[in-house]
């Protein structure tokens, strides 16, 4: 466990040091890090793993407002930097994918490829994630959790008994940083940008994924210059938490092929 301190307040990180290669994993919008324990424990013991919480997420401080997901991205950046790592291997899932994308745009040199888990170049309307401000607003996030969980899960986690763990602590989100974070989804499209990323990529979807699905994930894969896609038959938005064990091993598949 690891303070790194930022111009907007304290990040939480966790670096796993190992001989490589190298892994930082970015997670989605009311998750923190430990959504990617399972997926980790089943990594080679000896491979580097860096994590974070990002800004109004977990134990990281919440930064009100006036930023977007490219100073996500230098958050991710940062944590690379202070852990020493000249390239990684970077794992997002929905917004940490789009940070990811983000971080393959700005300094290509510190990226040696993507696993892009259930995400876009463009997560969604606005619109919709107006809308989503305004009833957290109204209501609170434990109103708006209970309705969440259906996008989140597939039906076999859905009936999984630690599914209500994930809505706990998604209702528990700091609800200026949640709304932030939001905000930072809702103005984002680097769709015309994704020839850009050279860098090699798997991009996972689900059958069963509302937030982002499969003909979403597909026309990623699609518009990306070198990526590759695997379909989960089972899960939802969020493939690391319902499967982490085919999430894992089709990830060391793909970081055997490209590390050097
Ligand atoms: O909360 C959702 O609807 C799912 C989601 C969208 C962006 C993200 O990171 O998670």
């Amino acid at each position: 466990m690891h303070a790194l301190k930022r111009d907007w307040g304290t990040m939480h990180v966790r670096h796993k040091g190992g001989k490589g290669p190298a892994l930082v994993f970015i997670n989605s919008l009311g998750t923190d890090l430990r959504m990617w324990d399972e997926v980790c424990g089943h990594l080679p013991q000896d491979w580097i793993t860096l994590r974070m919480d990002k800004r109004g997420h977990g134990l990281s401080e919440t930064a009100l407002e006036g930023y977007g997901i490219p100073e996500l991205a230098e958050d991710v950046i940062a944590a690379i930097d202070d852990a020493g790592l000249a390239s990684a291997i970077l794992v997002g899932c929905s917004i940490g994918g789009l940070i990811a994308q983000h971080v393959a745009l700005m300094v290509p040199e510190k990226v040696q490829g993507l696993v892009l888990s259930n995400t876009a170049s463009m997560l969604g309307a606005a619109e919709g994630w107006h809308a989503r401000i305004a009833g957290v607003r109204e209501n609170g996030m434990a109103a708006m959790a209970e309705g969440i969980l259906p996008r989140w899960f597939g039906p076999k986690m859905l009936a999984n008994p630690n599914a209500p763990l994930w809505r706990t602590l998604l209702a528990r989100t700091d609800q200026e940083g949640y709304i932030a974070t939001c905000a930072a989804i809702a103005g984002t499209d680097i769709t015309d940008r994704l020839g850009e990323i050279t860098q090699p990529a798997l991009v996972f979807g689900g059958k069963h994924d509302l937030a982002t699905p499969p003909e979403v994930v597909e026309a990623l894969a699609r518009n990306l210059p070198r990526a590759d896609l695997v379909m989960f038959e089972e899960t939802g938005h969020l493939p690391a938490i319902e499967a982490p064990e085919a999430f894992a091993e089709a990830l060391v598949k793909f970081v055997e092929r490209i590390a050097k």
